[in-house]
């Protein structure tokens, strides 16, 4: 059985690293300057660096050129997320060298776009579905954007690789991940599934590598990190094995 792969988070708003609790623009803890945080995790011994754009994804700017200065210095792999929506800025995220990207509201607001960037780009491409119940949300989850697992069936059938499912309701507020909405997923797609969202502990942590045979990939631990609940160091231990 492959073990679950983790995936520290540093998400950006207006050049700091921050988290946000239930995604909501104005509740921002900072946490200090994003190169510093993602070389801890990377010295950690993380694999993988989940690194997001929040302006972007908010629509209140970007941070396009420090996102791509800490993805280009990684040299772990990195998943990038927010505002990445039409050819200009796929093509700017793809080009740091990034291992692949997260597309969210596109994903709801222009399904022929994000088709077309599926077949050209593959498994370098994921679709992030945020949801609130089985309501997907986008624009820095601040719009419905349909229904979870009839859009999930569209991108299935358009070849979409993975997906990165996030419980809004769980995000930011150590309350512990939504593990029946991984298993429902899980269940409605056999391609892999990251999930985000509510990780508390690092028995948080081994129930969600308890649904690896299920199709769980991956969990994306952000604020349990930077509230030091446990050091990434403990929690790559715990789905060790
Ligand atoms: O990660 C967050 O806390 C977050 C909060 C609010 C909006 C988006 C957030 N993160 C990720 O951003 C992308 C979506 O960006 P876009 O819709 O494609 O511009 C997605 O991966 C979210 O999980």
């Amino acid at each position: 059985m492959s073990k679950l792969e983790l995936l520290p988070a540093v998400d950006v708003r207006d050049g700091q690293a921050v988290r946000l609790v239930h995604g909501e623009s104005g509740s921002e803890t900072s946490y200090g300057d994003p190169r510093a945080a993602a070389l801890a995790w990377q010295q950690a011994g993380a694999q993988w660096l989940h690194l997001v754009d929040l302006d972007a994804a908010f629509g209140t700017g970007d941070n396009r050129r420090l996102i791509g200065e800490v993805a280009r210095s990684m040299d772990i792999r990195v998943e990038l997320s927010g505002g990445i929506r039409d050819d200009d800025t796929l093509a700017a995220a793809l080009a740091t060298g990034c291992t692949r990207v997260n597309l969210g509201t596109a994903a709801l607001e222009t399904p022929e776009w994000v088709a077309k960037a599926i077949a050209e780009h593959g498994d370098r491409i994921a679709v992030g579905l945020d949801v609130r119940g089985t309501t997907l949300r986008g624009r820095g989850w601040t719009r419905d954007g349909g229904d979870l697992y009839e859009t999930l069936a569209r991108l299935d059938s358009e070849g979409c690789a993975r997906y990165v499912v996030t419980d809004i309701a769980k995000d930011g507020t150590l309350q512990g991940p939504n593990l029946d909405l991984l298993r429902h997923v899980c269940a409605a797609t056999d391609r892999p599934v990251v999930a985000s969202g509510g990780v508390s502990s690092l028995d948080d942590l081994r129930a969600i590598a308890a649904l690896v045979p299920e199709g769980v990939e991956g969990a994306i631990v952000g604020k349990a990190l930077y509230a030091e609940a446990f050091t990434l160091e403990e929690a790559l231990e715990a789905v060790s094995r």
